[in-house]
């Protein structure tokens, strides 16, 4: 694969009878964006990063450069992509090391002890891991374990992350430091990272362009700045919100009322 581009088109996806991904076509993607990937719970996020991962069966066309995701090889698959879960690491006996190594080791055998040894200290020390190192996985904290599991992902230095929600268990110190690393990843090494976030500021900060599912269907994507407006999030989240301009000049969403009806709880 020569670039990190990403084209997809008309995507369909179900479960069983439940269509949960519907015709969703995006403009082209390539190295240097990272794409906040929002929308409500059960809106698809999660089932598309897994399409886009070849992880899913899927109607349409998700093609990572010239080639279908479905036609890449499981090495291939790993060299390319970089897909981090919403779920951080299973507690276990393995060490912190060990975890990342063996993980490292299966997707690039070819890159040698020394090299695998560089990008894994590397990981540990852009996550502040390093001091848990020998520390066996089920040992680490919710929040270190996350952490873990990015190391592995950003040891691969693959040239498309999808990352599932990778901020969720992170302190407010960590959200900065792992999203901006990922903006890093974008901005130096040309890499494409789509990332599904909650957290509507924190794509406002690190993305340069949002995809808003709804029911599984893309109700918008552009600008986070400029092209995410507050009608956006009523409709996506039935919340009243405004987006104002912070001391440094920078965007930020205040979220203020719900607005949706449904799932407002009646007083009477
Ligand atoms: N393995 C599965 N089997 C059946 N249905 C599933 C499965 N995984 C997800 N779904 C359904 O697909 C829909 C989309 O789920 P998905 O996890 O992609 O949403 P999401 O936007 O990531 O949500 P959240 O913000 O809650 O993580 C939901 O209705 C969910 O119930």
């Amino acid at each position: 694969m020569s670039g990190a581009v990403l084209r997809i088109e008309n995507l369909g996806c179900s479960y069983g009878k439940d269509t949960v991904l519907d015709g969703i076509t995006l403009p082209v993607m390539r190295g240097g964006s990272m794409v906040a990937v929002l929308g409500p719970n059960g809106a698809g996020k999660s089932t598309l990063l897994k399409t886009i991962a070849g992880l899913l069966r899927h109607s349409g066309s998700v093609k990572v450069g010239d080639r279908e995701v479905t036609g890449l090889g499981q090495a291939e698959k790993l060299r390319t992509i970089g897909y981090s879960p919403q779920t951080a690491p299973q507690a276990s006996a393995l060490l912190a090391y060990e975890y990342a190594w063996s993980a490292l080791r299966a997707a690039l055998p070819e890159l040698g002890n020394a090299e695998q040894e560089r990008r894994i200290q590397t990981a540990f020390e852009r996550l502040g891991l390093t001091d848990q190192l020998f520390k066996p996985v089920g040992a680490l904290s919710g929040g270190q374990r996350q952490r873990l599991g990015f190391s592995q992902v950003l040891a691969r230095e693959p040239l498309l992350y999808l990352l599932d929600e990778p901020t969720s268990a992170l302190d407010l110190k960590w959200e900065i430091e792992a999203l901006g690393l990922m903006r890093d990843r974008a901005d130096r090494g040309g890499a494409l990272c789509l990332v599904a976030l909650h957290d509507l500021n924190l794509a406002m900060r690190f993305c340069d362009r949002f995809v808003l599912l709804k029911n599984g269907k893309l109700l918008a994507e552009g600008p986070v700045v400029g092209g995410l407006t507050p009608e956006m999030i009523r409709a996506a989240y039935g919340v009243e919100a405004r987006i104002e301009t912070c001391s440094r000049g920078r965007p930020i969403i205040l979220a203020d009322d719900v607005t949706d009806q449904e799932t407002t709880p009646r007083r009477d």
